[in-house]
């Protein structure tokens, strides 16, 4: 039995958009679905509780991180990432390879790994396919990475595809040494930079291998939206319609639109959490800056559309005051808010997929939140 079970509910006529059920040993899932990131097994600021509240079903955790502190091996001990962090729902890894190119310095790629120094206290380390695959597996997360390259953008051609070869070969090596294919599914990751024939060959390559899920990599590092839109459609198209697309690393809710109407189905991205801890919160009229002079005397909740704990009892006022009073419950209201607006949008999209208008619903969320049609 497969660790995951993906199933097609329906196709929107007019787009690539799905509506599916993503079963996972730690629950059900319906996509497409925004996942909340908690890098060091805590999604910053939210309790497990509050998560569940929101409607969160599947969270990210990170390989690079975790395994540089605490370790995965205490973590293992303490009965892996579920128990340790006190989280009974999905979790998600990512395979490290990008946070070692985002975060760490010096770094040598070689065929056989990638040695690394920690950002945290500068030690040295090396990871390798089959490391990644034993640290998550440690972790127990329910969907795993392939460790791949993502690679810089802009890159040339050269270098792309060299480094899309190395991510083939990585795959190939992690697949082999993944033998908890039973409770964890491991994803394969498609590169391929913004060269189409490296995108379909990379996805084509990884298909064959047969991974019960794929992900659009090396995208959301840059590149112009329409760039990433137009990869985004050009990847999925070789990728089966029976197995869920994640698209990682995205993002606002326009990305999250259009990527649904090109055929993604489950993201991720830090936004929500990040902008939410400087005081930046989403709302149905477009993004503020509640921390900002104007909401001194505003006493309205920070969207009048939105029903979050936050928005049902505080007003911007009260918000705009803790942020300038540097106060912790300041980040964990907006938090609870943008987390509540991300997860609420994608459950809207849902709804719309159901009742076939999800472009009416994308151009009527877009002109009220300020957004412009592509
Ligand atoms: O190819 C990838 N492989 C494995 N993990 C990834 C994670 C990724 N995350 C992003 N983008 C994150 C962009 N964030 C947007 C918000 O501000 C912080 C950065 N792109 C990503 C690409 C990859």
């Amino acid at each position: 039995m497969a660790a995951i079970k993906y199933r097609l509910i329906k196709k929107d006529s007019r787009t690539n958009a799905r509506l599916g059920i993503l079963e996972t040993p730690h629950g059900v899932i319906e996509t497409p679905v925004f996942m909340p990131v908690g890098t060091q097994a805590t999604v910053k600021a939210m309790t497990p509780e509050e998560l569940k509240e929101i409607g969160a079903t599947i969270i990210l955790s990170n390989t690079y991180h975790l395994y540089l502190r605490p370790g995965h091996k205490i973590i293992e001990k303490a009965g892996g990432l579920h128990r340790f962090m006190n989280w009974d729902r999905a979790i998600l890894t990512d395979s490290g390879g990008f946070q070692i190119f985002s975060l760490s310095s010096l770094r040598k790629i070689k065929e056989e790994g990638v040695e690394f120094r920690s950002h945290i206290d500068g030690s040295k380390h090396f990871f390798t396919p089959e490391k990644v695959i034993e640290i998550q597996n440690a972790l127990g997360s329910d969907i795993i990475m392939s460790f791949d390259e993502c690679a810089p953008y802009p890159a040339d051609y050269e270098y792309v595809k060299n480094s899309m070869e190395l991510t083939i070969k990585w795959a190939e090596r992690g697949k082999k040494a993944h033998k908890n294919t039973e409770k964890q599914a491991l994803f394969g990751i498609v590169q391929g930079g913004i060269y189409e024939d490296l995108r379909k060959e990379c996805a084509q390559r990884l298909v064959e291998m047969d991974f019960p899920g794929y992900s659009i990599g090396g995208l959301s590092v840059g590149e112009p939206k329409n760039v990433m839109y137009d990869i985004v459609d050009l990847t999925t198209e070789y990728l089966p319609e029976n197995k869920p697309r994640y698209l990682m690393g995205v993002g606002s809710p326009d990305d999250l639109i259009e990527g649904v109407i090109r055929g993604v189905d489950m993201f991720d991205c830090v936004l929500p959490t990040r902008i939410a801890r400087n005081g930046t919160v989403f709302t149905s009229k477009g993004k503020l800056i509640v921390r900002d002079a104007p909401y001194a005397e505003d006493f309205s909740p920070l969207d009048e559309e939105c029903d979050c704990y936050t928005c049902k009892n505080y007003s911007r006022a009260y918000i705009r005051h803790l942020f300038k009073a540097n106060e912790i419950l300041a980040a964990r209201l907006a938090t609870i808010h943008n987390l509540y607006f991300l997860i609420k949008l994608m459950e809207r999209i849902r709804e719309a997929i159901r009742q076939d208008r999800l472009l009416e619903f994308k151009k009527q969320f877009f002109k009220k939140y300020g957004y412009k049609e592509e």
